[in-house]
């Protein structure tokens, strides 16, 4: 359950709305949708859907919603909006041209649901050009200063758990240790709790050096110790493509035989669990709301299970950092 903060009163409710979805899709992104959709239209506010992030914004490729638009979306993977990463909204010319498509269309406001690359792009389309932007913590990594938690990250923990908790059957019967990849170019956040929840003997973070030397000593002595020849390590995919299949060269090296399973984007996908279509409901909602009390360039998320605003300038300039004591925990449990 969330808490949902009484907003004041305002008269800066717009009365048209654009939406889109931007950067990697996550799983809660389709609900978020249908929570602005739905609260909009609640408030006489018309709402026009965006095809494909920013790259659709910038040739106004953009249809009205109406209720019916959403309906039987709420249980969907994916977006209905589509997504994309578009890599000429970088450019202050091409985030002008999207002011000016909005303000052609009578567009008063944008909201725009993605991770930190998107988020970074919505404060900047309203620090150049009078729109207003809202930003919503769309991504698997939760790597998003300002929110403890983002839409599609429980749900892509709980992905990769399914996978591992099978990759952990045939690792018992044949006592053979994994090396098992997850998402997070930049954050462990999926590492850890996944590291935590599937019981793993080492979890591998970029946040955190873990030199394969280490790796190989602690499974050495983990062997010594009777604690059986299976295994599975989580490692985060990092930024060094191959990672994974690296460390399972070194450990070759030692002896010590790892087979490599790359989960990759079955993590994006899927159903959104049901925490995630809570929280992406009431973001998408709140995210209306913010935006009729007026106000401009914050992103809305949740800590301590209350909805709240955090400035964008914020979100994009700090980073969220993965608890030192959390992580040290799942390496801890193993032992
Ligand atoms: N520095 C930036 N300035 C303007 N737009 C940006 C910037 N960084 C990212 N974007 C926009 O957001 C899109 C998604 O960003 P990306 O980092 O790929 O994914 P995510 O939003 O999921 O972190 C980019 O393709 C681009 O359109
Ligand atoms: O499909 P792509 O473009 O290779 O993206 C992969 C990246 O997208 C993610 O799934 C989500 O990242 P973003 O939220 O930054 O888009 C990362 O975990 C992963 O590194
Ligand atoms: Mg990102």
């Amino acid at each position: 359950m969330y808490k949902i903060p009484s907003l004041p009163s305002s008269d800066k409710k717009p009365r048209a709305i654009a939406i889109l979805t931007s950067g990697g899709d996550s799983p809660g992104m389709n609900p978020a949708i249908r929570g602005v959709v739905r609260a909009a239209l609640h408030k006489g506010i018309k709402v026009y859907g965006v095809t494909k992030g920013y790259s659709g914004l910038i040739i106004g490729d953009m249809t009205e919603m109406n209720s019916a638009s959403v309906t039987n979306i709420v249980q969907r993977g994916g977006t209905l909006l589509k997504s994309d990463r578009c890599l000429a909204f970088k450019d202050p010319a091409v985030r002008h041209q999207a002011a000016m498509v909005l303000k052609e269309k009578d567009i008063d406001a944008l909201i725009v649901i993605g991770g930190d690359g998107s988020l970074t792009g919505a404060h900047l389309l309203t620090q150049e050009n009078n729109i207003n932007v809202i930003g919503l913590p769309g991504t698997i990594d939760n790597d998003i200063y300002g929110t403890d938690d983002t839409i599609g990250f429980d749900t892509a923990v709980n992905t990769a758990l399914d996978a591992i908790d099978k990759i952990r059957d045939t690792a018992l019967s044949h006592e053979s240790l994994f090396l098992v990849e997850v998402m997070g170019r930049n954050s462990g956040f999926i590492a850890t709790h996944v590291g935590i929840a599937c019981g793993a003997e080492m979890v591998v973070v970029p946040e955190y050096e873990t030199k394969a030397e280490t790796i190989c000593f602690q499974l050495a002595n983990n062997r010594l110790l009777g604690k059986g020849a299976s295994g599975i390590i989580v490692v985060a995919e990092g930024q060094t493509p191959g990672l994974t299949t690296h460390l399972a060269n070194v450990l070759a090296q030692h002896q010590l035989e790892a087979k490599v399973c790359i989960l990759g984007h079955i993590q994006r996908g899927g159903s959104p669990s049901g925490h995630d279509r809570v929280l992406a409901s009431c973001l998408g909602a709140a995210a209306v709301d913010y935006l009729c009390a007026g106000y401009n360039d914050v992103m809305i998320g949740v800590r301590d299970s209350i909805i709240t605003d955090t400035p964008l300038k914020q979100v994009i300039e700090k980073n969220k950092k993965l608890d030192d004591a959390f992580f040290q925990l799942a390496l801890l449990l193993h032992k």
